[in-house]
Parts: structure tokens; C-alpha cells; sequence
């Protein structure tokens, strides 16, 4: 069965090789797992809470309407960190294809988490479409504003948490000649390595990413993944290190630092003001290269 539904979850599964699948949690319409033949793609804390009670940690948890803690906007600043989308369970729209096997989910305030809904009451309507190719995982959005009268003002991000062996044998490519906002120190400059490694807490956002530009990911001279984007500038690049990941409740192992790395591509340096009745879409596509070179021996 490529498709089968339970009551928190979706699974697919690719009817070319039942080894390649996905999980998708109703709550926050949250990926959770991306297995290509039988290999999992996605890092997930092994404390991570699949049980509604919180986002989960790790997987493509989705973020929206606001990146981070907003202090400056009259209702986006009353949301908790990251915004509604991740603690909301979503709805099962069903599948729209067969093959490569896709499926919907969607959001509106009528379904939203309603503590939140309360503390940003804004008309919108968000549908989710996650398609698994035979080597590929889209995860595609499309935000509409419903409203008859009022803009929707709003950051879209996708939380995208990578599985790799090792963080400090990680580089990122593909981000050099950057601006980026480091939001560790503060300050905004240009990335001038001529690529992203890793030996410390990271938390910073690219800005003005071309599309053009797949970003790699490789791992220990294997390149394991390629991310490609449509309407999402920016790249957010985030590990927690040591001390960061000591202090989140929900990560573990505490040495799980060391086998994630997300790389999150969203719309957040600025916001995305949507006029009444528009749409706006955007989408990730992950996949996975193979073993392109070899170490010379
Ligand atoms: O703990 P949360 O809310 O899931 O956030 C995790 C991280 O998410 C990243 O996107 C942010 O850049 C970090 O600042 C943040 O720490």
C-alpha cells in the first residue's frame, strides 16, 4: 500500500521500492522520517515528542507565521517562538497523485492551535503538498490570505533537520560570498570561507540565496545531500554544539549534536505581505547525490 493513514500519521511508501518512504506526523504536518532505500535521511532526537505535546525535534518542522521570536510586531509578537504551524494539528487533504505518491495537508484558523489562533487572529489558508520521488523528497507550500479586507503579514521557513555521520567531517557549500545574519553575535557580515564547516554553536541566516545556488551538503568528502529552492531567500544554518543542546529538554542523545545539521530554507529576513485573496508558494526538494568521488587511495 503506497499510502496509508492512521489517526496521527501518513505514511508513503514508493510502489517502485517499498524501502523508500516517508512519515508525516498530523501534528505540524511534521516529516519526521525520509527513509531512501531503507537509509534515513532526516535527524530526529530520540526524546523528540511525537504525541502532540510539543514540536518535534527534528524532522522538517514547519515554521510560520513568524522566524524566531518576533518584539517588534503588534500580533506576531504575542506568538511563542517559531509561531502556530508546528504546535497545530493539521488536516489530511488526502493524495492528488499516485505516482510519484503526494499528498496534502492543510491549516486554516478554524482548525489552528486555538490558544494561539487567539493571539494572532488572522484569516489564511495553508496547504502542504509533500511528494516522495524514487530519489528525491518535495515539500512544497502554498499560503493564501483569505481575508477580504486585511494583508497578511508572515515568514515562512522549513526547519529542515539532515541525519550525517559526523558535524566536524560536515562542509556546507554553495553559501560563500554571502551576507548572513550571525544571530549569536549579532551582527550581519559576509561569509568569505569558501565553505560552511562546523566547530562550534552556529546559528545564522543567509540572505538573498539564489535559487540557482543547490546548496550541498557533504560529509566527510561524500556529498549526501542536495537542497534546492524556490521563493525561499534565505538559508538558516543551526547546530546547537554542546552546551545549547544540554540545555533542550528534547534532545538526545546529547551527543546528537554531532549527527544533525540543519540547513533551513525559508523566507525570513524579511516578511512576506500578502495582499487579500492572494497566494504565495514556495518548496524544497531534497535529494540525495551518490558517491560522486572517491578518496584517492
Ligand atoms: O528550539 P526551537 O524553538 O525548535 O528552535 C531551534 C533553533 O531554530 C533555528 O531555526 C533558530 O535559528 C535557532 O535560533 C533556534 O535555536
Amino acid at each position: 500500500m503506497p499510502i496509508k493513514e492512521t489517526d496521527k500519521e501518513v505514511v508513503l511508501t514508493h510502489p517502485a521500492d517499498e524501502t523508500t518512504s516517508v512519515h508525516i506526523l498530523k501534528y505540524g504536518a511534521t516529516v519526521y522520517s525520509w527513509k531512501l532505500k531503507s537509509e534515513e535521511q532526516l535527524w530526529l532526537s530520540t526524546a523528540a515528542k511525537l504525541d502532540g505535546s510539543k514540536p518535534v525535534r527534528g524532522g522538517i518542522p514547519l515554521v510560520f507565521p513568524v522566524f524566531g521570536k518576533n518584539s517588534t510586531d503588534e500580533h506576531l509578537s504575542k506568538l511563542p517562538q517559531h509561531g502556530l504551524a508546528r504546535n497545530s494539528t493539521w488536516e489530511f487533504l488526502g493524495q492528488t497523485k499516485e505516482n510519484p505518491p503526494t499528498v496534502q495537508f492543510g491549516l486554516k484558523p478554524e482548525i489552528a492551535n486555538p490558544e494561539l489562533t487567539k493571539l494572532w487572529p488572522m484569516d489564511y489558508l495553508l496547504i502542504l503538498t509533500v511528494e516522495l520521488g524514487s530519489d528525491y523528497l518535495k515539500t512544497a507550500i502554498e499560503v493564501e490570505n483569505t481575508s477580504s479586507s486585511k494583508e497578511l503579514k508572515f515568514n515562512w521557513l522549513f526547519h529542515t533537520y539532515f541525519r550525517i555521520e559526523d558535524i566536524e567531517g560536515t562542509m556546507v557549500s554553495n553559501l560563500a560570498g554571502m551576507k548572513l545574519y550571525d544571530q549569536l553575535l549579532k551582527e550581519s557580515y559576509v561569509d568569505k570561507h569558501p565553505v560552511v564547516t562546523f566547530n562550534q554553536e552556529t546559528d545564522v541566516i543567509y540572505q538573498n540565496v539564489s535559487a540557482e545556488r543547490a546548496i550541498q551538503i557533504v560529509d566527510k568528502g561524500v556529498q549526501i545531500h542536495t537542497l534546492k529552492r524556490y521563493n525561499l531567500p534565505d538559508t538558516v544554518v543551526w547546530n546547537p554544539w554542546i552546551e545549547k543542546s544540554q540545555g533542550m529538554a528534547d534532545f538526545e542523545p546529547k551527543t546528537g549534536y554531532q549527527q544533525m545539521i540543519c540547513i533551513e530554507p525559508g523566507h525570513v529576513h524579511d516578511f512576506i505581505s500578502l495582499a487579500p485573496g492572494k497566494k504565495w508558494n514556495a518548496y524544497q526538494l531534497l535529494c540525495k547525490e551518490e558517491l560522486k568521488y572517491q578518496a584517492i587511495q
